[in-house]
């Protein structure tokens, strides 16, 4: 079950470069090219899956813009910071 994002979360977002906003946060990733904007949204999928929460997202070339928010309570909670680490590590 997901828990509303506390501040001490919100600030983790705010420092890893995501605009966080009261029921979402949001960032654009940039990649060298198409292939590698896409294969990093594929694996983003596969660790979507495991955490059952998964990503809006606007792909155009190299380019991913990304929404994360909790569907189920309109809001962000725990589980979008979790997503938003590992969309970031897998970035790196
Ligand atoms: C039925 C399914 O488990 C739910 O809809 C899951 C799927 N993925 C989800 N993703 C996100 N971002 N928010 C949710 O509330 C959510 N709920």
């Amino acid at each position: 079950m997901s828990n509303p994002l506390d501040q001490t979360g919100r600030d983790a977002l705010t420092e890893a470069g995501w605009t966080v906003e009261e029921a979402k946060a949001t960032k654009t990733f940039t990649f060298r090219n198409f292939i590698e904007a896409f294969g990093w949204m594929t694996s983003v999928a596969m660790t979507a899956e495991k955490l059952n929460h998964h990503p809006e997202w606007f792909n155009v070339y190299k380019t991913v813009e990304v929404t994360l928010t909790t569907h189920d309570t309109g809001g962000l909670t725990d589980l979008d910071l979790k997503l938003a680490q590992r969309m970031d590590a897998l970035a790196s």
